[in-house]
């Protein structure tokens, strides 16, 4: 047997997370011949640590759920971190799928364990990205959670430190103090959430608080120890806690991909793409590594429109001008297009309108804290931004979605319906105060 071989197909995707695993499906299903090469679980990180199991435990938390009851869910929900509801199908869609770690060997060329599958067509890079863990003194080697252990807990740990205050955080803070842990959350910046609008931070802080989560901002955690339980030195103050989840950003898988081989720098830390999703000759990619919005509908979206492109279909450009995004705390922050402080410093002609939800007729009936923000282009007469807190906050901001996407005039939505006493209709307060 030959130490090493070669094969021609027409696409290998390599990394088969949620676009990877969308544009392996829908090539395989144009009649070309796939490969899609994944080294954990066909998915990637949504079905398995990310999105599904996270929301799984937010909703239990909400409903007052036990943790038990959360955890058979996820299980059931992701089979038990078995990939056969993902491979599956692919694999009737005639995708080979091959396991291992892929790396680049030049254009068009991936090589995973002494196989080099030549494309003809290309490569779609979708390697996604790991927790980050940064180099606090004492970390390394102390059992921490990230993400991918939290998701398998079954007990309820009486004490929790959670590290870093974006989505993750923010999100899981809550969902363990609504299950009765104590919750300290610390961020290292001023505030919560911090690319998102201050006004969203402040309920979020506001609500995490009420919950009893000892949410601290501008704090940084400079020493851990292990014995047990962990010790931690948080602003010169020790804190103990029987666990500990670092949620302070994700590292991109680019490093140990082959990059080199195809003239990009393997230290970067996103791969620059173009409208079609190109980055280089006969290579595309796809989802977190572009750098666009670390979202799984973001790398569904990319994905379709490298499809297009590979297929030579006369295929959409992509567009970034309305990305939604939602952290689902309780209440939920919805968000689309740009932030106040994102439209000043690109130079837009800003108006903004603010709507408190306790002034609203629902939010007062319901007893909900949150905000509407609105971002406008003023010479354009459009928004160009808008951010919901709200309870059910992310469907609220489907109308926001439409308006910022579709670039809806302003007056035309001031004359719209807007049914009493919705949550939606705070949006019509926040279009008044324009
Ligand atoms: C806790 C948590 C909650 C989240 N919640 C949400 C949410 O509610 N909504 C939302 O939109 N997003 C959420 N996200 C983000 C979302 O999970 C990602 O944006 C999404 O997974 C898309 O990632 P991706 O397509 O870039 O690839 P990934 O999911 O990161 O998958 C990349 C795949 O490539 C594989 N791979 C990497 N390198 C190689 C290699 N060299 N060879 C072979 N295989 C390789 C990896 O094993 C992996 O399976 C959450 C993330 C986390 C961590
Ligand atoms: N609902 C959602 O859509 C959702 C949910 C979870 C995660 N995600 C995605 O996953 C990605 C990762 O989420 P995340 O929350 O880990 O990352 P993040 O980068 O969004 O937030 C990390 C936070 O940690 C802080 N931080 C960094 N170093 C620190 C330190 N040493 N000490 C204290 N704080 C520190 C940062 O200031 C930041 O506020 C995000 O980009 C997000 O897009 C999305």
């Amino acid at each position: 047997m030959p130490d090493s071989s070669e094969d021609h197909v027409d696409v290998v995707v390599l990394g088969l997370g949620a676009g990877g695993e969308y544009a392996a499906r829908k090539l395989a299903e144009a009649g070309l011949t796939v490969v899609g090469v994944e080294q954990e679980l066909v998915g990637g990180e949504c079905p398995f640590w990310g999105c599904t199991p996270s929301k799984l435990l937010i909703h239990s938390a909400q409903q007052g759920d036990d943790l038990a009851r959360a955890a058979a869910r996820i299980r059931e929900a992701n089979h038990d971190w078995h990939d056969d509801q993902h491979a599956g199908p692919l694999e009737e869609a005639g995708v080979r799928v091959v396991r291992g770690h892929g790396r680049l060997a030049g254009p068009g060329r991936v090589e995973v364990d002494g196989t080099t599958y030549d494309a003809r067509l290309g490569v779609v890079l979708n390697s996604g990205t790991a927790p980050a863990v940064p180099p606090i003194d004492g970390l390394a080697g102390t059992p921490y959670w990230t993400n991918r252990d939290v998701m398998r807990v079954r007990e309820v740990p009486a004490s929790l430190v959670v590290l870093g205050g974006g989505p993750i955080g923010c999100e899981l803070a809550q969902a363990f103090a609504r299950f009765g842990s104590r919750v300290t959350l610390v961020e290292a910046e001023d505030r919560l959430l911090g690319p998102e609008e201050p006004e969203a931070a402040e309920v979020v802080t506001r609500v995490l608080r009420a919950d009893g989560v000892d949410v601290r901002v501008g704090a940084e955690l400079t020493r851990v120890e292990h014995d047990g339980g962990f010790v931690l030195e948080v602003g010169g103050e020790l804190l103990s806690a029987e666990h500990l989840l670092v949620a302070v950003g994700r590292k991109p898988h680019l490093d140990d991909i082959g990059l080199e081989t195809v003239g990009l720098d393997p230290a970067q830390d996103q791969v620059e793409t173009d409208e079609h999703l190109r980055a280089g000759d006969r290579l595309w990619a796809v989802g977190d590594i572009t750098g666009r919005g670390a979202f799984t509908h973001v790398s569904l979206y990319q994905a379709k429109v490298a499809v297009a492109d590979l297929l030579g279909a006369d295929g959409p450009v992509a567009d970034y001008h309305a990305v939604s995004r939602v952290t689902f705390t309780d209440p939920e922050v919805g968000a689309v297009g740009l932030t106040e402080a994102q439209a000043r410093a690109a130079g837009v002609a800003v108006g903004v309108g603010h709507a408190d939800i306790p002034r609203s007729a629902r939010g007062w009936i319901n007893e909900a804290d949150g905000i509407v923000k609105v971002v406008a282009d003023t010479d354009r007469g459009v928004l160009v931004g808008g951010t919901v807190v709200a309870p059910y906050g992310g469907e609220v901001l489907g109308l926001l979605s439409a308006a910022v996407h579709a670039e809806i005039p302003v007056e035309t939505l001031r004359g719209m319906h807007f049914a009493y006493p919705t949550f939606h209709r705070a949006i019509a307060a926040a279009l008044a105060d324009l």
